[in-house]
């Protein structure tokens, strides 16, 4: 793996926290601890005079002293490893539906106010459950507080989002992911994640260490470029997704990442807070003045909200990947919101169905994919090589 991208720092736990949101967003502050890793385990902290903007340029930092005990992250792991472990019948018992994804197993646990997950049996796996609920708890609690550092760093009160009540009905899921290891060699797929952003607000991403996560600053370069991540122990990355993207008038960056087929088995646990009245709240007059072009009609638009409540899972799909959902979606009833940048703004976004999405024109490169797959489905998939990829769908 090439020399790893340096990626900045935000401590969740300075007392100052000012100078703490400024380093989200401002240019050129001084003494701010960045990372250099070379290696996944070979960590060197380094002060660099020039803060580059954690949110702004790459939409990806590192978060560390959250408040999420190392203790509890390592029984996550665990926890994970041995669903991923159980009998591939077992499995298949929470599977609803056939899926096919990229060549990785992952379980999806949606919000907990609801009663629409499933969960293995306690004596299969025991205190599973409340090791993900704890976590899950625990989480969604830092994103709070890294919240408040946000809307101090755009200028606002630091409870802005308590008030307008966007952290009332928080929804998050975790997402428990297993990547097996590059088995066959002789697979033409480079990818264990194929290259996407994240359609949330801000996603909490550990991994258990092994390298494969990259990043591509500019999505639109030819040839893109790609940048290696590397974890730190106990650190969250913690990445921009395109709902905040959007909802800062896209100041803030949701940038490409994806995963390369790691060599060995990797395991890796994200949550996205996905704040259903965020969407409600329109763009800050502030940022609005830095950059007075609304690049969006509403957050998501109407239909967006019309979306949210219809109780079916979500995903942005960068353009690149249309093409490739297109072929599945003929196979599996999808339905797919299509916005189309016209003129370096974005259209109200339509509801089509698989049907009609053929006649879509998607030619441009700006064009982004809300696909929606019909609510509260487990999808599964076994792989020639015996493999399973499952995920339970967004609950909302
Ligand atoms: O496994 C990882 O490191 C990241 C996966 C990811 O970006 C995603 O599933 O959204
Ligand atoms: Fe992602």
């Amino acid at each position: 793996m090439s020399d790893a991208l340096q990626l900045p720092i935000i401590d969740l736990s300075s007392p100052d926290r000012f100078s703490t949101a400024n380093s989200i967003r401002a240019k050129n502050l001084l003494c701010i601890q960045f990372v250099t890793l070379s290696k996944c385990n070979e960590i060197c902290f380094q002060t660099q005079e020039v803060f580059e903007q954690a949110c702004v340029d790459h939409g990806f930092f590192y978060l560390v002293n959250h408040g999420v005990d190392e203790g509890l992250i390592k029984k996550v792991f665990e926890q994970s490893t041995n669903f991923f472990s159980l009998p591939i019948e077992d499995k298949m018992k929470l599977a609803k539906k056939n899926h096919r994804g990229d060549p990785k197993e992952s379980f999806y646990i949606g919000p907990l106010s609801d009663n629409l997950n499933q969960w293995p049996l306690e004596e299969d796996l025991p205190s599973w459950r409340s090791t993900m609920e704890t976590y899950h708890q625990k989480v969604l609690s830092a994103a709070t507080k890294l919240l408040s550092l946000i809307a101090l760093s755009l200028v606002l009160e630091e409870d802005f989002f308590e008030k307008v009540g966007a952290l009332n009905e928080p929804l998050a899921f975790i997402r428990l992911l297993r990547y097996p290891g590059d088995l066959d060699s002789s697979s033409e797929e480079i990818c264990g994640a194929s290259a996407h952003s994240d359609y949330g607000t801000v996603t909490f991403l550990m991994t258990d260490g092994v390298p494969g996560l990259q990043i591509c600053r500019e999505k639109s370069a030819q040839p893109q470029v790609w940048e290696d991540v590397a974890s730190i122990s106990g650190a969250f990355i913690v990445n921009i997704g395109d709902m905040m993207e959007r909802w800062t008038n896209c100041l803030f960056r949701s940038t490409l990442h994806r995963v390369l087929r790691p060599r060995q088995e990797r395991y890796s646990v994200m949550i996205h807070p996905l704040l259903i009245t965020f969407s409600r709240i329109s763009c800050p007059s502030g940022i609005l003045n830095e950059s007075p072009q609304r690049l969006y009609c509403g957050m998501f638009g109407k239909l967006f909200q019309r979306v949210l409540s219809a109780k079916v899972s979500i995903q942005l799909i960068p353009t690149h990947q249309i093409l490739r959902l297109l072929g599945r979606a003929r196979e599996t009833h999808i339905w797919l919101v299509v916005e189309v940048m016209h003129n370096s703004r974005l259209s109200c976004p339509k509801l089509v169905s698989a049907k009609e999405i053929a006649n879509i024109e998607l030619n441009s490169a700006l064009a982004s994919v809300l696909y929606l797959t019909e609510g509260l489905n487990y999808h599964a998939e076994t792989k020639n090589n015996g493999t399973l990829s499952t995920y339970l769908s967004l609950q909302i």
